[in-house]
């Protein structure tokens, strides 16, 4: 197993977030986590990658222990993270912002006396390639498509090499074409790295999910199945995909 957890509760002023029993993820698997609104999924990504403290709970990566580690000390472990908001920087070009994801992995000293070899310049290519952005390396980031961002963002977590990747709503704000391609990227990527997925697109989930879909919700695991199996499932009918904030149009 790369992931394994167990007993995870967080509450916040006394409401919780969390509380999820089990969860575990393959090596190199692609798991999509749905569930209406406040169910728990991005507060347990952000458990995932220590940007918040559990109340309890236990979280094997690759059978290393990670709860009490700091954020760096986890995507040092091999764990990245794809916040939903775009945080490339707009003013740089595209191959400058995939730059910065190695200036990011040194020491501030060392970083200033950074110089790209060939090795690097090789690799940020050859992830350009593999999301799409050849022709954009040196356009301004601002200038990008919305989509276009996220998959620059994709690549810089890419670039990190890590084992799993954390990714939060993909498709958000995308047209039909860009949330097609997003797809084929995360599948063609999960031939490499494990990769959780957050995403209320139910096309989109339909799509991408090849293995097991999560349910969340009131943060505890419902339920866990294929996709056509939590699609026909009435529990999460009644308590998901029958409400207002899932995106069903098209589905
Ligand atoms: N930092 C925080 N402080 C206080 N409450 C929080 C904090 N983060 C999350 N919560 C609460 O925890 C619960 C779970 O929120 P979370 O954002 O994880 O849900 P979600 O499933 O990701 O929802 P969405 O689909 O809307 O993003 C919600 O009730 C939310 O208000």
């Amino acid at each position: 197993m790369l992931l394994t957890v167990r007993d995870l509760s967080v509450s916040f002023g006394g409401v919780h977030a969390l509380n999820l029993s089990h969860f575990s993820l393959e090596d190199k698997e692609l798991r999509v986590i749905i569930g209406p609104n406040g169910a728990g999924k991005s507060t347990f990504l952000d458990i995932l990658c220590g940007k918040t403290k559990p109340n309890s709970g236990e979280v094997l990566f690759n059978g290393t222990p990670v709860l009490g580690k700091t954020e760096v000390e986890i995507a040092n472990l091999g764990i990245g993270r794809k916040f939903q908001k775009p945080s490339v920087f707009p003013s740089l070009t595209v191959y400058e912002n995939m730059l910065l994801a190695f200036k990011m992995k040194k020491s501030i000293l060392a970083s200033l006396f950074f110089k790209p070899t060939e090795e690097i310049d090789t690799r940020i290519r050859e992830v350009a390639a593999r999301v799409g952005l050849v022709k954009e390396l040196k356009k301004i980031a601002g200038e990008l498509s919305h989509g276009q961002k996220q998959w620059l963002e994709i690549a810089i977590v890419v670039l990190q090499d890590p084992r799993l990747m954390l990714i939060d709503e993909p498709a958000a704000g995308m047209s039909d074409e860009e949330t097609e391609k997003t797809g084929e990227l995360l599948m063609q990527l999960s031939k490499q790295h494990g990769i959780i997925v957050i995403e209320h697109d139910m096309k989109f989930v339909e799509q991408i999910a090849q293995d097991l879909v999560t349910v969340l919700v009131r943060g505890k695991l419902l339920v866990e199945g294929s996709f056509g199996e939590i699609r026909n499932d009435q529990r999460v009918i009644d308590s998901y995909l029958g409400r207002a904030n899932v995106q069903l149009e098209n589905f």
